[in-house]
């Protein structure tokens, strides 16, 4: 039977994963994220944060004693509470069919929680007659929203997945999530790249680059660009998650084509594609 989480903290003790190809997924990754912490996971893309949510959440194996989710391993512990939302999740093709929202809901417990249902379908602002082959990706993903956070999760791994949201469905999501590990103990790690309504949002940042955590730690933690995004609008947390970005791109260096040339290498010789046409005969 799947254990149960007292204390729904999140740590990694020196965390290095390679994938089967052999290839180095993480490196040496250390972090304590306490009980009711709200985590943003912040990484160009490549930087790493899927594959660690995957290994948090017990959906890859992570080598032994590296990942603790309340003291417990989620591989080799099914953990019930541990709700991870990603991609393949999104791409669930059941939420295309001619199926209406009362049914999916019900499939997923509804029954055994009313109220959280309800209250779910309210803040979601989803509408109880759609189907599912008829409504917008929008739509669809506020009902697989739904489905997703009925169970009431301890530990909760987002993997970008509010894309699709509209600006003020993605503040009342996130509103809601925090009223959540304010008002029971659970924990919240979350992967994305849209900072929009986020600023006042996370307990934690975690700064992923090149498979390893560059910085974490408590929000307080980190010194914040002192201007309020100039004329670009961007709140101080954008502000400084760019001011990471270019740090890392920098660092990273451009990209190796096949043959080990990079980008710039290749312009002029059709690589890629990419030449700029005002530069052809
Ligand atoms: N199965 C795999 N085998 C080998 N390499 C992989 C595999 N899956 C992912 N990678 C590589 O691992 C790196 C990290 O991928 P990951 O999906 O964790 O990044 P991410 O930070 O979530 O990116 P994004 O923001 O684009 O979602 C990437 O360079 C990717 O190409």
């Amino acid at each position: 039977m799947a254990a149960s989480l007292p204390d729904p903290s999140v740590h990694t003790t020196n965390l290095t994963f390679a994938f089967p190809d052999g290839s180095t997924g993480l490196r040496d990754i250390n972090l304590d994220l306490p009980a009711n912490s709200r985590t943003l996971l912040i990484g160009a893309n490549g930087a790493g944060k899927t594959t660690l949510l995957r290994l948090l959440s017990g959906k890859r194996m992570a080598p032994s004693n590296t990942v603790s989710i309340a003291g417990i391993d989620p591989f080799s512990t099914g953990l019930e509470g541990v709700t991870y939302l990603g991609l393949e999740w999104v791409l669930n093709p059941i939420v295309r069919t001619d199926i209406a929202v009362p049914e999916l809901l019900k499939s997923v417990g509804g029954d055994h929680y009313p109220e959280r249902r309800d209250e779910l379908v309210h803040i979601l602002d989803v509408d109880m007659s759609w189907h599912l082959h008829a409504v917008s990706d929008g739509e669809r993903r506020r009902v697989q929203l739904c489905m997703g956070l009925l169970r009431p999760w301890t530990v909760l791994l987002l993997d970008e997945i509010t894309v699709d949201l509209d600006l003020l469905s993605r503040h009342n999501f996130l509103q809601f999530l925090k009223r959540e590990t304010e008002s029971r103990k659970c924990t919240i790690v979350y992967a994305t790249h849209i900072l929009d309504n986020l600023a006042a949002w996370p307990t934690h940042l975690v700064h992923m680059s090149l498979g390893k955590v560059k910085k974490w730690g408590e929000i307080e933690s980190f010194e914040m660009p002192s201007n309020d995004g100039g004329v670009e609008g961007n709140s101080r947390l954008g502000q400084l998650v760019l001011q990471w970005l270019r740090e890392d791109l920098k660092e990273r260096g451009p990209r190796r084509g096949p043959e080990g040339k990079s980008y710039e290498h290749m312009q002029g010789v059709g690589g890629y594609g990419l030449e700029d046409s005002s530069s052809r005969k």
